[in-house]
């Protein structure tokens, strides 16, 4: 198969060739739908602690955009569902070519124009690779943000401003040293749905204990527009990178809101 990406001949419905667990029961992104979730009073408050990094890519990969520092340094994820800290690997992107569709989760059936993944492992283990491989829903941590088109999102700006830098696949950038991750995230990270599932993208592991916030971010239209300019490994507009919604199975949604 050609290397996987979301195209007619290498999207989503070709995954399972090479990812038989694409048609696992413990798979994402999944809608989260309102009517079934259950709220858990014992949902703990996260905290993310990210400390500036001092070499850090921000590179276009052929199926998204990523923020990859070179080494951790000490950003971490503790608190609500997770039982012990995990180390900051990356984040990135997934958007679509129109405000109607972008997002990977969605919420009663609605799509937001994109959804920005922050993804961290499980700091029992000794990488972030042997996290993935770990077995079982602990290896990964990944918050998952709306993205919606409204005013400009200062925090995003200095990597929105890169976008034209990484336009081509393959191609990276280094992002400025004082680069403030922690101000993407909003004050305090409440309301949140949560469940056990997958990476979204190959090799779909079902290793990932996924953290979505109800409360979009907000992106300026031209922010937007920036990641509609980014082409894939194919020559093509990457917007369209997101995996349809997985089917539930027997697993339950929790909310950190009533
Ligand atoms: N979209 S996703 O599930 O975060 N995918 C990945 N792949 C490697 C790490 O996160
Ligand atoms: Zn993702």
């Amino acid at each position: 198969m050609a290397p996987w990406g979301y195209e007619k001949d290498n999207g989503p419905a070709h995954w399972h060739k090479d990812c038989p667990i694409a048609n696992g029961k413990n798979q994402s992104p999944i809608d989260l739908i309102n009517g079934e979730v259950k709220y858990d009073s014992g949902l703990k408050p996260l905290t993310a602690k990210y400390v500036p990094f001092s070499d850090a890519k921000f590179l276009n990969n052929g199926h998204s955009v990523q923020f990859q520092p070179s080494a951790g340094n000490g950003s971490e994820l503790t608190g609500g569902p997770l039982a012990v800290k995990y180390n900051f690997e990356q984040f990135h992107f997934h958007w679509g070519n129109n405000d109607t569709e972008g997002s990977e989760h969605r919420v009663d059936g609605k799509m937001y124009p994109a959804e920005l993944h922050f993804v961290h492992w499980n700091s029992t283990n000794p990488s972030f690779k042997d996290a993935v491989g770990s077995g079982g829903p602990n290896g990964l941590a990944v918050l998952g943000f709306f993205l919606k088109v409204g005013a400009e999102n200062a925090a995003l700006k200095p990597i929105t401003d890169l976008i034209p830098k990484v336009k081509d696949a393959g191609t990276s950038v280094t992002v400025p040293s004082n680069f403030d991750m922690q101000a993407i995230l909003p004050a305090t990270l409440t309301d949140y749905y949560t469940y056990d599932g997958s990476l979204t993208t190959p090799p779909l592991a079902e290793c990932v204990k996924w953290i979505v916030f109800k409360q979009p971010l907000e992106v300026s239209a031209a922010q937007m527009e920036a990641f509609r300019s980014v082409i894939n490994r194919d020559g093509k507009p990457m917007g369209g990178n997101y995996r349809p919604p997985c089917p539930l199975h027997d697993r339950a949604v929790k909310t950190s809101f009533k």
